[in-house]
């Protein structure tokens, strides 16, 4: 088996990615009238509510052909996948006089209520999060799949959705390897893994044709419900999907802008006091962003609404404990709940069926003639440099129905920030620091969704929906003694910031005997005097002799400098570190282009001055991020 358990040495999340791309299932099992997508939930069921039932989780009260589905997920989308099958298997119901298949949806989170030995088939869709680690709610139930040999499933049919994206190194890492490890224990594959590549719906939805048809053929014993849906978690702490409305304290720049082209970055402060949210240095603070107002009329006007047409608010929106009403304006409605942003394919999909202007239907045509996959480069350029208006624009002879427009948008997703404080300095404050996202595309001006709320709509004393989101495999070692590589240009600093004040309060209280390791913080961004984030604070730890700071500023001379010509520099200091010291390296930030030149530098230190070759200095720190949790990665890619 693959070594694959380095999920305490790996990655997690920070940053959301923003997809621009995001596709849907097919309109051959979705109904796209506004009432079905709002009484129905033909999306992502966010509702918890203990007073509503759960539909995906009901008891069965006579018998039936149970299927399993699991899911993991981080972002929602295996969640929604899941779902999606478990609606497909109940409508094969109504077609067949048969016993009925009895689907039930379960997040691999409550994987404890599953009994094996009485499970004959078994669908897992699950995603890959920071750089090859599970979900953060799926890390018990990997766990518990590699060191365990499950009764049962030697007798157990299945098939594995995995969910990831090719441009990260461990391409559905955390799928692939659940069904190694079912194969292993002697399961039956009933329908080849699957990897899926960015949310890619042509090959969900092939994977979910195939598991309906293998269904409607399979054998499967029918049987009396074992698992009592009651049991299943519900979340009554603030989470995801109910998130705390916490206050913004404070909000400062961290760059001097003095043109159009410098970097804006901001440094908030959100008060959770009564929350008892929790965090570790290293996890990130999730936060439900608002759209910008002249974006939702942007898109009302394409839409040719006023705003006022009242909408029942959707079953699935977080909820924050306070009684909002059923229905909103959908003005508010856009401006809260959906994404104007990315646009899905079934929007285009819905404007041809309802085009006829000769000129746009040929266009449409085009763009959809070769699928919705990744390989369609026409449609997902084009898609890429559009928001939902821009489309609406260009296919605006025949006006589609808001409402259909409504059921073809995308929910709106929080977006995640590495926590840049300490708990252990003030549990009740939590900080950030988010550089805020403006460019241009079609010569108009675009806006990051959460980092332009938080600089231009949200002032000090209003109140956001947050949570924390874990992130498992980069957190400090237990041992103060081991010191810290911490490589973190830009805002990959904000997690080492909440590392420091964590070392520096536990110094300030040093215990007799304690030892504290080196900590050599790598910082790089383009000019000292503009965008150097949190200078004082930092220049203030190295002279106190809590840190040890290396600055890269790209611009300020004729050549560049960046993080990983310091870390070369160092050569012999950073070996000495690694082979004497036990120190354990972290690298947060850009995953393309520095995570991975950092990394090509590592192995040039190692291989250097360890005095091997190129391939043994690859397995070294391979074996200090897979085994010993020594080199652990926070990036994302942009
Ligand atoms: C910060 C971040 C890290 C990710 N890391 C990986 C990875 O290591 N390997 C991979 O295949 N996909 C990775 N992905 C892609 C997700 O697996 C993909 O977006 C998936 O569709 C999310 O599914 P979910 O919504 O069910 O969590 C990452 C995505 C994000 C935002």
């Amino acid at each position: 088996m693959f070594l694959y358990f380095g999920f305490a040495m790996v990655a997690v999340v920070v940053f959301y990615v923003y997809r621009v791309i995001t596709t849907s299932s097919g309109s051959d099992f979705h109904d796209n009238s506004i009432d079905a997508f709002i009484v129905e939930d033909t999306g992502l069921d966010k509702n918890i509510s203990k007073s509503r039932t759960n539909r995906y989780q009901q008891d069965y009260l006579t018998e039936g052909r149970q299927v399993l589905i699991l899911y993991g997920t981080e972002y929602g989308c295996s969640e929604e996948i899941a779902k999606l099958l478990y609606d497909r298997l109940k409508r094969l119901n109504s077609d067949n006089e048969d016993i009925p298949l009895q689907p039930r949806v379960i997040n691999v989170r409550d994987y404890a209520l599953i009994d094996f030995q009485r499970e004959h088939v078994t669908f897992v869709v699950i995603s890959t999060s920071g750089d090859g680690v599970p979900p953060s709610d799926a890390v018990d139930f990997c766990s518990y799949v590699k060191d365990t040999d499950i009764p049962g499933m030697s007798r157990c049919k299945f098939s594995v959705l995995a969910l990831g994206d090719s441009n990260y190194p461990q391409f559905c890492k955390v799928g692939r390897f659940i069904h190694e490890r079912f194969i292993e224990m002697g399961g039956e594959c009933v329908v080849p893994q699957t990897d899926v590549d960015m949310e890619d719906w042509t090959v969900i939805n092939k994977w979910l044709d195939s598991v309906v048809h293998c269904l409607t053929t399979m054998y499967i014993p029918s049987q009396l419900d074992y698992i009592q849906h009651g049991s299943i978690t519900v979340e009554d702490h603030y989470s995801r999907k109910t998130p705390f409305l916490a206050t913004l304290k404070v909000k400062l720049p961290l760059t001097k802008m003095s043109t159009g082209d410098d970097k804006e970055t901001i440094h908030c402060e959100f008060d959770i006091t009564g929350s008892g949210l929790a965090w570790q240095p290293g996890d990130a603070l999730g936060i439900y962003p608002e759209n910008n107002p002249s974006e939702v009329e942007a898109l009302l006007d394409a839409m040719k609404c006023s705003g006022e047409e009242v909408v029942p608010v959707p079953s699935w929106v977080y909820q924050t404990g306070i009684k909002s009403p059923d229905v909103q304006p959908l003005s508010v409605i856009l401006r809260r709940f959906f994404d104007l942003k990315s646009v899905k394919v079934d929007l285009l999909e819905a404007l041809l069926g309802h085009n006829k202007n000769e000129v746009e239907l040929k266009k449409l045509d085009l763009l959809l003639q070769d699928g919705v996959s990744k390989s369609n480069t026409q449609l997902h350029q084009y898609l890429e440099h559009r928001e939902v208006a821009d489309v609406l624009q260009d296919f605006s002879s025949h006006q589609l129905p808001w409402k259909q427009i409504l059921a073809n948008l995308k929910c709106l997703q929080p977006r995640y920030y590495s926590i840049a404080s300490s708990s252990k300095t003030d549990s009740n404050m939590v900080s950030i620091a988010a550089a805020v996202i403006r460019y241009t595309t079609l010569g108009k001006p675009r806006t990051g969704v959460t980092t332009t709320f938080l600089q231009d709509r949200c002032i000090v004393g209003d109140t956001c929906p947050v949570f924390v989101s874990h992130n498992i495999g980069f957190h400090l070692p237990a041992d103060t003694r081991w010191p810290l590589i911490l490589i973190g240009p830009g805002t990959g600093l904000a997690p080492f910031m909440a590392f420091i004040q964590e070392r520096a309060m536990e110094m300030s209280q040093m215990r007799p005997g304690q030892q504290f390791g080196e900590i050599r913080l790598y910082f790089g961004c383009q000019h000292r005097e503009k965008d150097f984030l949190y200078r004082h604070q930092l220049e203030s730890w190295d002279q106190a002799g809590i840190i040890s700071l290396r600055t890269a500023f790209s611009r300020d001379q004729a050549h560049k400098v960046y993080v990983q010509h310091l870390i070369h520099e160092d050569a012999v200091h950073i070996w000495r570190m690694l082979d004497q010291e036990n120190a354990h390296i972290y690298v947060c930030g850009d995953a393309k282009h520095m995570a991975r030149d950092v990394h090509v530098t590592l192995t040039k230190v190692i291989k250097g001055q360890g005095h091997m070759s190129q391939k043994e200095a690859e397995l070294y720190l391979q074996n200090l991020e897979q085994n010993c949790a020594r080199y652990q990665k926070d990036v994302w890619v942009i």
